[in-house]
């Protein structure tokens, strides 16, 4: 974090502060690193029964992870990659991200004693003679008081010397002679602020793992920051897969409009993502691979094609481009075919299901976990509550479906098929329906949807 004017130094030994690792690890849910799964080497290179090699896939394929484990592994999946930089950013871009180093004041505040009421300054017990002129915030150090002189002071300007004390404005008069009397009592110190009264220079603010929130961005400037350390926002690329597609228009002829394109920008900008590029890629295996091996991003989206007919071309590409599978299929429905791979060292790809529900299923399941964790923010406290009406269960998987929360209770909508987002398009949140199902009253775990609880405009900044 740097103060005005020593920007670079600052920034050089801000980099030594902490690693990004460290503040993950400060924010770290211990309840969620569960050590059931088998060995984790740090390397995030063990896949776990649940994924077999590309190699063996065709036969294992529908041995697919468990829905909570499918979750865990894409936060350990994020957690095990290798060591990332923090960076320094404008306190303007910082809304959203996590500090890297602590907020330690790089001034005493208030900076000066200050007066914490529109008034006078008084020296000494009254009457007082007023001085001419004024103080006013933003003013030069004013002349100090003798006993018995006051001097009239704004809210917010430098206190003189030798004041002790600051009269509010209604609790004084001038009498014909322009002498000042009080109408209060007035105590030794009272209305002034002094130097050093919320913190020195040094003191820590806010440790590291701290989320900017606009409150923090506030004390961040007034402790006279420019630019605050924070954990790099994850880079996503979204490849849209599929000649199906329109961009535009009525659908017609066998073409469907893509939803997903314009979907998936702004919900991973609500997980935290800063999304570096959309393409269009078609049917097309060849620019697929091309568009895999060229991404940069730390997370690669593609949508569609995670099935095996003619023209899913993922898990083929998955295989050429020599990825790991870390988990290829899930017990979830909608969305079951979705898929988490590492393709780079540091870089993953969660391929989310055509059927633009089973998008949003993936889209909570892996990618979530992945870009929070990478993001450094802790994980959402799970919450349950109890369903208005039953909701049908699957006989092995976990079913997501669309809910409204109305007072004390969730209720399930219609319109959850696969292929449909009326049901999440009026949804608060997704009720998770273990195998076998939820009876009416019986308590669901929550996914809240990222617009429901903070609002539009705080999630998309
Ligand atoms: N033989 C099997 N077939 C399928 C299985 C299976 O287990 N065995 N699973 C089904 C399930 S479940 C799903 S989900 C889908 C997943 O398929 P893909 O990921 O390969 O997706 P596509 O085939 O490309 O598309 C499926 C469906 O979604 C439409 N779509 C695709 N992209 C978009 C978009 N951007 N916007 C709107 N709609 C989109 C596409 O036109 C298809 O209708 O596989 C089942 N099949
Ligand atoms: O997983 Mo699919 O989403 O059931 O349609």
């Amino acid at each position: 974090m740097t103060a005005p004017g020593t920007r670079a130094e600052a920034a050089a030994e801000d980099t030594d502060d902490l690693d990004v690792e460290e503040a993950l690890a400060l924010v770290r849910d211990a309840r969620r690193e569960s050590r059931e799964d088998g060995p984790d080497d740090g390397t995030g290179r063990a896949p776990g029964p649940d994924a077999p090699a590309l190699g063996e896939r065709s036969a294992e394929r529908h041995r697919a992870t468990p829905w909570p484990r499918a979750r865990e592994t894409a936060a350990r999946a994020a957690r095990s990659r290798a060591r990332r930089t923090p960076v320094s950013v404008p306190l303007g871009d910082a809304l959203g991200l996590v500090l890297a180093a602590p907020l330690d004041a790089l001034t005493d505040l208030p900076s000066f004693d200050t007066s914490a009421m529109d008034g006078w300054a008084v020296a000494g017990p009254g009457p007082w003679q007023v001085r001419e002129e004024g103080v006013l915030a933003g003013h030069a150090q004013p002349e100090p008081l003798t006993d018995g002189e006051a001097v009239r002071i704004a809210t917010g300007a430098r206190i003189p010397a030798d004041t002790t004390a600051v009269l509010r404005s209604e609790h004084g008069r001038t009498d014909a002679q322009g002498r000042l009397h009080t109408t209060r009592e007035i105590l030794h110190g009272q209305d002034i602020r002094p130097r050093g009264q919320e913190c020195r220079s040094g003191d820590q603010l806010l440790p590291v793992g701290t989320l900017v929130t606009p409150a923090v961005l506030g004390l961040a400037a007034a402790a006279g920051y420019d630019t605050v350390t924070v954990v790099p926002r994850p880079r996503a690329e979204v490849l849209v897969l599929g000649d199906e597609l329109l961009t535009e228009g009525l659908p017609h002829d066998g073409l469907i409009r893509d939803a997903l394109g314009p979907m998936l920008p702004s919900w991973l900008r609500a997980l935290g993502a800063e999304v570096v590029a959309v393409r269009r890629i078609g049917d097309d295996a060849k620019a697929l691979q091309r568009a895999v091996t060229r991404s940069e991003a730390d997370l690669i989206v593609t949508t569609g094609g995670t099935a095996s007919g003619p023209v899913d071309h993922v898990h083929p590409v998955l295989e050429r481009v020599g990825a790991e599978l870390l988990v290829d299929g899930v017990k979830v429905r909608p969305g079951h075919p979705m898929l988490l791979a590492r393709t780079k060292d540091h870089q993953h790809l969660v391929g989310l299901p055509g059927n633009p529900l089973a998008a949003v299923s993936g889209l909570l399941t892996l990618a979530e976990p992945l870009l929070r964790t990478l993001a450094a923010h802790p994980a959402p406290e799970p919450y349950t509550l109890p369903l208005r009406e039953a909701a049908q269960g699957h006989p092995h998987d976990t079913r997501l479906i669309p809910v409204v929360l109305r007072g004390d209770h969730a209720v399930p909508l219609h319109y959850n098929g696969p292929a449909m987002l009326r049901g999440i398009a009026a949804a608060d949140a997704l009720a998770v329906v273990p195998p076998g199902g939820t009876r009416q009253g019986e308590e669901a775990e929550l996914l809240d949807l990222p617009w429901a609880t903070a609002g539009i405009g705080v999630c998309f900044t």
